[in-house]
């Protein structure tokens, strides 16, 4: 077989909420997920295009234990085949082989599953030759993970706030990528939706150069769908004010240079998701009640990261010592951790001709 066309997709995982911005804020951080794409020309190709494609894994997800790599299973492959399918492409239309390096840790709360959502949207564009918009991407990403801030953040990078315009019961047949992901379905069968247009709504938000994003990440998942399942329905009012008062300050607070740690560090707090998750994260409520700047010189605050188990500290200095008495106090609860130190990334996924 001979190549058509060699392809890279890079697409960085995020940080979502940072405290009160609950299904609002991302993050982009320093950390991809690559496909690296060789597409063979179609003449070679038989009488089924998915039989020819070839997907194989390095880094996180590969395996026996990892993700499936049955095209109509995996999520980045079966979300390529529903943009495909909207776009009445039924199937790659050649022979292709698809290698993952996926360094993303999955259901750790970076952004692993939006991450793959935005490969796969990038992956049915490039494939089907659509030609589409970064934003007519976003909708597409919309349908399939209906929480903005990971999708948001991976495919347009930097600091962003973002919210989903509300949808016509029409528009909401195709569950979320997480409950996907639980049955282990697809979505293809969802494709004869018309995708509506430019549902998502988003503002890149300035952040300070100095700070950091140290991840502290625990060697055990906790699924997106289950953290979210344990959230309550309706929220008390003194709750919901205490977060919006301090996600609009924590927005200007992440961009002035120096940074103010007392007032990020408050600003941080949340009410709305962090404390129904501490049931699933033993060790959560000890970490973001003891750990502040003024033990630590150097951290601005501490939250969840995502839907969890990840801890994410902001911090300009004093990485080790930081992340040291998070590990300690994980170690307390037999939970063995990774560390990362990442920056936070202007640029959001790429797609651009390989050699
Ligand atoms: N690169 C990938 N390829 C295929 N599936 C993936 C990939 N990354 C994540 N997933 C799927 O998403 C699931 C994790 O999603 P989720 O519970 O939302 O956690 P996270 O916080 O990591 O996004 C994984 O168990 C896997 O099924
Ligand atoms: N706002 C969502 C974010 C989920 O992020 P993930 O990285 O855990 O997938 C939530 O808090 O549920």
């Amino acid at each position: 077989m001979t190549y058509s066309r060699k392809l890279k997709i890079t697409v960085p995982c995020s940080s979502s909420n940072i405290g009160p911005g609950f299904d609002v804020l991302g993050v982009t951080l320093s950390l991809y997920l690559t496909l690296d794409i060789s597409i063979f020309e179609p003449s070679s190709v038989k009488e089924n295009y998915n039989t020819e494609v070839v997907l194989t894994y390095s880094g996180e997800g590969k395996g026996k234990d990892g993700v499936p790599l049955s095209v109509e299973k995996n999520l980045i492959t079966k979300t390529a085949l529903y943009v495909l399918a909207c776009n009445n492409i039924y199937g790659f239309t050649a022979p292709m082989t698809i290698n993952v390096d996926n360094p993303i840790p999955m259901g750790r709360g970076l952004g692993s599953s939006g991450a793959a959502v935005v490969a796969g949207v990038m992956l049915g564009n490039v494939s089907g030759n659509l030609g589409l918009t970064k934003d007519r991407m976003l909708d597409y990403c919309l349908m399939i993970e209906r929480h903005p801030d990971n999708v948001t953040a991976a495919l347009m990078g930097g600091f962003i706030a973002s919210y989903l315009r509300e949808l016509n019961t029409d528009d909401t047949g195709i569950p979320h990528s997480e409950e996907l992901e639980k049955k282990n379905d697809t979505i293809n069968k969802f494709s004869s939706q018309i995708v509506p247009e430019r549902i998502g709504h988003y503002i890149k938000l300035n952040w300070a150069k100095e700070i950091k994003a140290i991840t502290i990440i625990p060697q055990f998942e906790v699924s997106t769908a289950e953290a979210r399942e344990i959230l309550p329905n309706d929220y008390n009012k003194n709750d919901v004010v205490f977060n919006l008062q301090r996600l609009a300050v924590l927005i200007m607070a992440l961009s002035q240079s120096p940074p103010d740690a007392d007032l990020i560090c408050q600003a941080m707090q949340d009410k709305v998701h962090q404390p129904y998750r501490k049931q699933l994260i033993p060790g959560l409520s000890e970490i973001i009640t003891n750990v502040k700047p003024t033990t630590h010189p150097g951290l601005l605050g501490i939250c969840l990261s995502g839907a969890g188990p990840t801890i994410l500290a902001l911090a300009t200095h004093n990485f080790d010592n930081i992340s040291k008495t998070v590990i300690d106090m994980f170690a307390k609860e037999n939970i063995e951790t990774v560390v990362k130190v990442l920056d936070v990334v202007e640029d959001g996924a790429q797609g651009c001709r390989a050699l």
